[in-house]
């Protein structure tokens, strides 16, 4: 069994519709109800500031601190983490959008929100992701990437420098300065971090695949099938090596393409997820909204053991409103898939009975206008 990683201390200050607000847990999954707009997604998302990048609804400082404050709004946690207790301060000091948030590790500031990771690895499931799989392609890379991420912290870093050379370039070739040197420089840059996000992706796609094919007899959920498309398809049985000096030449051959579109053609920007549902032989996009929820929480799901399985840690999972459209058979059965990962699940509603199955496998808490009660 992993090591349970949970949160027994949540308190927040100016965050959304929560003047100030704590909650004391006792390390079991946790169900917040209440009415809509009570406040259970962005006590959710509270939580979710927990991981590198901007939570949940990658939502700007603004919009997160409370309307009506006077500074900006703090985050604190206390948690038995992935390398023992720890406690994690963060927030910002206004509402300066230039300003990147503060975090604070055991009293300490951190140096990059990377460390985070090191202490708890989080994944979540909101409704806004009902329509991955019919939307467009970028919200698929940023889901897969999330992926990615939450196994290899240093992917955020690879993807957010490839994008800043990559802005590097079509300036220049918007600008039309053609300096060979310059320009290969920058482009070898792009090749290097380039092919590493794909292979990235690639071997957690793989991972991830052997995974569902294992557990494939005993889920609750359909099984799906995953690939990647629209960059160097098929090709990464090949050494990195030869796939940077490719991606390069690629990159080298197409700068007046490039410059013309006025964007960069090629590159670990423009894959995408493949994803279908296998049983079915359909692509996700084509089967029904019930299918595509119970195929999504099945790839979360599948996605949750897998690093658990890799890092020994059961990852924090909020799930909001995920009891909403399953039945209650499905309903027991995720319940217990959940409880099975041996990690702490966070999940919202806005009637109790939904949670019925769970009984005293989860702490319940009420949310009315900004305030919580046990
Ligand atoms: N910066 C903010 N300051 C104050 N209130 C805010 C802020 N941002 C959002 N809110 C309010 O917070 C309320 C609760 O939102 P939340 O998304 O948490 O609701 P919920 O309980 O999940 O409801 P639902 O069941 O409808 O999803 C909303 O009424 C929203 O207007």
């Amino acid at each position: 069994m992993p090591h349970k990683v949970s949160l027994s201390r949540l308190k927040l200050t100016d965050f959304r519709n929560y003047a100030s607000a704590g909650l004391q847990l006792d390390g079991r999954h946790v169900v917040l109800v209440g009415d809509n707009g009570a406040g259970k997604t962005n006590l959710m998302e509270a939580v979710s500031f927990l991981s590198p990048g901007r939570g949940m609804r990658r939502a700007t400082y603004g919009d997160v601190t409370r309307v009506g404050a006077h500074g900006g709004f703090t985050i604190f946690a206390a948690l038995d983490g992935m390398d023992g207790e720890v406690e994690i301060g963060t927030g910002v000091d206004g509402n300066d959008e230039s300003t990147s948030r503060r975090l604070r590790i055991n009293g300490t500031p951190a140096k990059t929100a990377d460390e985070l990771t090191d202490h708890l690895r989080l994944l979540w499931l909101t409704p806004s992701m009902d329509g991955l799989f019919t939307g467009g392609s970028s919200e698929r890379r940023r889901f897969l990437d999330r992926l990615v991420l939450s196994l290899d912290p240093a992917h955020g870093r690879r993807a957010s420098d490839f994008e800043r050379a990559m802005r590097s370039r079509n300036k220049l070739l918007d600008e039309r300065r053609f300096d060979p040197s310059w320009l290969s420089g920058i482009e070898e840059q792009m090749a290097t971090l380039g092919i590493a996000m794909a292979m990235a992706r690639q071997e957690m796609l793989g991972l991830l695949v052997r995974l569902i094919e294992e557990t494939r007899e005993t889920s609750p959920f359909p099984s799906a099938s995953l690939d990647l498309a629209g960059f160097m398809d098929g090709q990464f049985d090949r050494p990195a090596v030869d796939l940077e000096d490719e991606y390069a030449a690629q990159l080298a051959e197409s700068r007046y393409r490039d410059a013309a579109a006025g964007r960069t053609l090629e590159g670990p920007h423009r894959a995408d997820l493949l994803v279908r549902h296998r049983d079915k032989r359909m692509e996700a996009a084509r089967c029904s909204t019930g299918e595509q929820k119970a195929l999504l929480v099945g790839l979360i799901m599948a996605h949750a053991r897998l690093v658990a399985n890799l890092t020994g840690h059961a990852p924090v999972l909020l799930l909001d409103e995920i009891a909403a459209h399953l039945d209650e058979n499905r309903r027991a059965a995720l319940f217990d898939l959940i409880d099975a990962l041996g990690g702490q699940a966070f999940m919202t509603g806005t009637d109790r009975s939904m949670f019925s199955a769970l009984d005293d496998r989860a702490q319940f808490f009420t949310v009315a206008d900004g305030k919580i009660f046990e």
